[in-house]
């Protein structure tokens, strides 16, 4: 039992109002905790209080823990002994903007702050899929810390949504012990097909982790519209859950024995070479 942890996914949809987004989510985690005693971990979609666009972030900006969206989080952790990993809201602090994701613990604690490490800048030209044109860097300001939290007896490391693109951080969060990363996430319908499922499957093959996104739901009328597909991979770099589209929510349970399994199996992390990639690093 102590090796296991049961999660929600919740892919909710996303309105112009921040206080109704907030109180569908904390409604349905509640709802979802009642039907679900076991629940232990309650993750939220990356910018799941307010739409997603350059042009809506310094209108929604909170402070961090301070505003309110973050005090429902604390409340609602606490109320339900449960962690939550609360998505992403866009925080202000001084005059900079970040993309965060705050943990909580089931005391109500706020036990970690990711800073999206990676700003979302793509220009995707019309020919590929439709194209995308983005450039959160335009607005926001990247952080610079990682962020491992201790959920139950795992190390999860957390990332936003681009994050998920690079992957010398989910190897550092590797090596600092993670069993699991924890990408909320936004990707549109543009790269979605292209990218999402491989990128996660890549993270979970590389790192022999457990990784899960969560989506906002699909909202063809909003000016940014999020491809959905919440997802779990497990180590072996299969998709264990996957949601649709719409909203939905996704309740599992996941086996950490399985991190342990793979990695003995395959011993890739063992068989690295660094002594081969340190002498090319120093002769390039
Ligand atoms: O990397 C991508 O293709 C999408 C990233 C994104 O949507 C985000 O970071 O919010």
């Amino acid at each position: 039992m102590a090796n296991k942890l049961t999660i929600a996914l919740l892919q909710l949809p996303v309105g112009a109002d921040v206080a109704f987004n907030v109180r569908r989510a904390v409604d349905s985690v509640r709802k979802l905790k009642a039907e679900n005693p076991k629940l232990q971990l309650a993750i939220l979609p990356e910018s799941f209080n307010a739409p997603y666009g350059q042009e809506h972030f310094p209108k929604f900006a909170e402070q961090v823990p301070e505003g309110p969206t973050c005090q429902s989080l604390s409340q609602l952790a606490r109320e339900l002994g449960i962690y939550i990993i609360g998505g992403s809201i866009v925080e202000r602090e001084g005059t900079k903007l970040y993309n965060t994701c705050t943990v909580w613990a089931p005391n109500g604690s706020l036990i970690g702050r990711h800073r999206k490490i990676h700003l979302f800048t793509m220009s995707i030209e019309p020919a590929n899929a439709g194209g995308v044109q983005f450039d959160e860097a335009a607005v926001l300001t990247a952080g610079s810390e990682l962020t491992v939290v201790e959920i139950g007896q795992q190390k999860v490391g957390i990332g936003i949504c681009h994050d998920k693109r690079f992957e010398e951080l989910a190897r550092i969060y590797r090596t600092m012990g993670c069993s699991m990363l924890v990408y909320p996430s936004a990707f549109c319908i543009c790269q979605g097909p292209m990218h999402w499922e491989l990128l996660q499957r890549a993270r979970a093959t590389d790192n022999q982790v457990f990784v899960v996104t969560c989506s906002p739901a699909r909202d063809n009328m909003s000016g940014y519209v999020a491809y959905g597909h919440s997802m779990v991979v497990n180590p072996w770099a299969q998709v264990q859950r996957e949601a649709g589209e719409g909203c939905e929510f996704i309740v599992e349970e996941i086996d950490f024995d399985m991190v342990e399994q793979v990695r003995r199996q395959i011993p890739i992390f063992k068989q690295r070479r660094t002594d081969v990639y340190a002498k090319a690093r120093l002769d390039s």
